[in-house]
């Protein structure tokens, strides 16, 4: 209950929906009131029982609503979208009829039409229930609490206006039989046009025709609003008298087409059709009349008159006035009063805002459809006077334009994909790039068996890039830096020559892996092991080599069975020597920190080594110095000895001796 306060509060704003919603939750209060005392009443009084049960009820409550009646409505989803298309159809019966009711004629077709405006009100009072159940996002996560939905609607003003839009005024008899007066209220509904508008435009694949649509429906509405009003105007001063130099409308300005029954061009008698009324105006005054009278018995009995409705009449000269007067092009009757003459201001006030509006707004859509094309060809067009200002053969000049001519075509350059990849988050970016390039990756062969995990590091590291009909894209015996995934098109493996093709690889494999994986025993080491060049133009996805062993350091069992699938190509070609010994530094890949740290390792590993040396060296020293001094200490004992027994001759032969040592 007390959640129930608190909500309640929150609600307590002085709007409309506000009090509707003060009431709901004040009957779902006093129904859970009720339940609890009904259970409290019964003959059972264990407080703590009856508590357990009616938790339990409202518990069931919740279950219960997630039956039918508890949908929730997705508003970005597909059948939303449809129900928002035919509420926007909807909306448009009274944004026509309701001005059009003007027109004295078109009632009849409104009587005859009442059921229809049942129906249409029962597509209003559903739109306002479905709005009750419109999902929405709260701290980042989708509500689709009933209780909490409904709030939600309640406090927004559109909730009003759906109010409004299902008030029955015309079964109220509030403002008699007008219908203009008892539908106007439906116009509220038009919002759903504009919900209409902004889904298709986030859906649409052609915005700017849509956009260019939209903007002609809006100048439509606008021209068929003010030309019913200029005929209720026209209605106020009396249009039955005017006459074709009035402002208002009068019938002399939009007359029946008359047709002529006989042959109008008769060669022996040229005068007979010669009615030019410019004849008439240029005769004098006093012969007119005789002319008029004199075609007029002419043309008797040999003409007929194509008669329209003059409800027809009537609208079609309203929307010409209006739209001639709204675009300030038409040269109009001058208006005769001061009301006229006000209107008639406003209307071109109004019509100066519309027309800078028109001619703002296509220029923009035919710059936004042309601007990638117009940034193109000033590539091209600067590409064309680079080729010419460096003198580079026709032949390559031809080859550039047709590369150009490719890339435009295949719409590689009607998106700029890095300007995209910026702007989105990276993983949704990324997301979208797995959905593309992963159906190529997994046709791979080389990657079959690879971690998913590892497939999406590598498909954020793609890029696409397109080679020209015969281009070289790698060459035997270059150092291998990059590898390929054919995404379209063909590419051959051809000899160093290349008059020998060995083999010609469709979309879906890959080339240029041997070079970069530094498989063991590789004869060819790093270097290419043949020449691949592209048969027509062809669509390529290119690894770096730098970017490949960053993805492989953190899945180091694709990596081994990468290898063993690269060992497995080149002992088919014989390109396996077991017994080479690889250059261990040559063959370290990854990035230039782990590069780092690898160095680092290397010079601990040297100086401990150099370390054990000195150590070594001192002990031996020790033990030389040692020996040394043994070996004196042996010498001058000999010496002492000899000079005791005073045997000079063979001191001598001692020094002797010690000389040769
Ligand atoms: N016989 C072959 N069959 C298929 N592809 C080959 C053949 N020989 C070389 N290649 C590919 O051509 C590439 C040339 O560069 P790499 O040596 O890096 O990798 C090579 C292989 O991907």
């Amino acid at each position: 209950m007390a959640e129930n306060v608190s909500t309640t509060s929150s609600a307590r704003r002085e709007t409309f929906g506000g009090i509707v919603f003060r009431i709901y939750a004040l009957r779902g209060w006093m129904q859970r009131a009720q339940k609890r005392l009904h259970l409290f009443r019964k003959n059972d009084v264990d407080i703590e029982t009856n508590f357990r049960e009616a938790l339990r009820e409202e518990q069931e409550d919740d279950e219960k609503s997630s039956g039918f009646m508890s949908f929730t409505v997705d508003e970005h989803s597909n059948t939303f979208y449809l129900w928002t298309g035919l509420v926007s159809l909807v909306a448009l019966h009274p944004l026509v009829f309701t001005a059009l009711s003007v027109f004295q004629d078109v009632h009849p077709f409104l009587r005859n039409t009442g059921p229809l405006n049942l129906l249409l009100d029962l597509v209003n009072i559903l739109d306002l229930i479905a709005h009750t159940r419109i999902e929405y996002v709260e701290n980042g996560v989708a509500v689709k609490n009933l209780s909490k939905l409904m709030h939600h609607r309640l406090k927004s003003t559109f909730f009003i206006l759906d109010v409004i839009a299902v008030v029955p005024a015309e079964s109220l008899h509030i403002f008699g039989d007008s219908f203009f007066w008892s539908r106007i209220n439906r116009l509220t509904k038009c919002y759903r046009l504009f919900d209409f508008s902004t889904q298709t435009d986030t859906r649409t694949t052609s915005p700017h025709a849509f956009g260019l649509f939209k903007l002609i429906f809006i100048c439509v509405v606008i021209f068929h609003w003010n030309g019913c009003l200029y005929f209720y105007i026209s209605k106020v001063y009396n249009y039955t008298t005017a006459r074709l130099e009035h402002w208002i409308f009068s019938y002399d300005k939009i007359i029946n087409p008359i047709l002529a029954t006989c042959v109008t061009d008769i060669p022996n008698h040229r005068d007979f059709c010669d009615t030019d009324d410019l004849l008439i105006t240029h005769l004098p005054e006093n012969e007119v009349q005789f002319t008029v009278t004199d075609y007029m018995t002419t043309w008797e009995n040999k003409t007929t008159t194509i008669k329209f409705a003059n409800f027809f009449r009537q609208y079609a000269l309203s929307f010409y006035w209006s739209a001639l007067t709204l675009v300030t092009l038409g040269e109009q009757p001058s208006p005769c009063t001061t009301f006229q003459n006000a209107f008639e201001i406003g209307d071109t006030l109004l019509g100066l805002v519309i027309f800078a509006v028109i001619v703002g707004d296509v220029g923009n859509m035919v710059v936004a459809i042309n601007l990638r094309k117009s940034e193109f060809e000033n590539v091209l067009d600067g590409c064309k006077r680079f080729m010419v200002y460096r003198k580079v053969p026709n032949l390559l000049r031809k080859k550039a334009v047709e590369y150009f001519a490719y890339v435009w075509a295949h719409g590689g350059a009607q998106v700029d994909e890095e300007e995209i990849a910026e702007f989105l988050p990276p993983r949704l970016f990324g997301e979208i790039a797995v959905e593309i390039h992963m159906d190529t990756l997994k046709k791979v062969k080389l990657f079959e068996s690879c971690d998913p995990r590892l497939l999406y590091e590598l498909i954020l590291k793609l890029q696409l890039r397109v080679y020209s009909p015969m281009d070289y894209i790698c060459k035997k015996g270059d150092v291998g830096t990059e590898m390929y995934i054919v995404k379209e098109g063909f590419v051959e493996v051809v000899s160093e020559d290349g008059q020998t093709i060995f083999v010609t690889l469709p979309a879906g494999f890959v080339f240029g892996e041997l070079s970069i994986l530094n498989i063991p025993g590789n004869k060819n080491k790093n270097l290419r092991t043949a020449s691949v060049r592209s048969k027509g133009y062809s669509d390529l996805y290119v690894l770096d080599k730098e970017d490949l062993w960053e993805a492989l350091h953190e899945y180091p069992q694709a990596k081994d069975s990468l290898i063993q699938k690269g060992i497995q190509i080149l002992e088919k070609d014989k390109m396996i020597d077991p017994n080479m010994v690889d250059d261990e530094d040559e063959s370290f890949n990854g990035p230039i920190e782990d590069y780092m740290e690898h160095l680092e390792h290397e010079i601990l590993k040297i100086t401990k080594m150099i370390d054990q040396a000195e150590d070594k060296i001192h002990k031996s020293n020790q033990k030389m110095k040692t020996r040394l001094f043994g070996m004196e200490m042996d010498l001058v004992h000999e010496i002492k000895e000899l000079l005791k027994e005073n045997s000079w001759k063979r001191i001598a032969r001692f020094a002797d001796g010690v000389t040769v040592l």
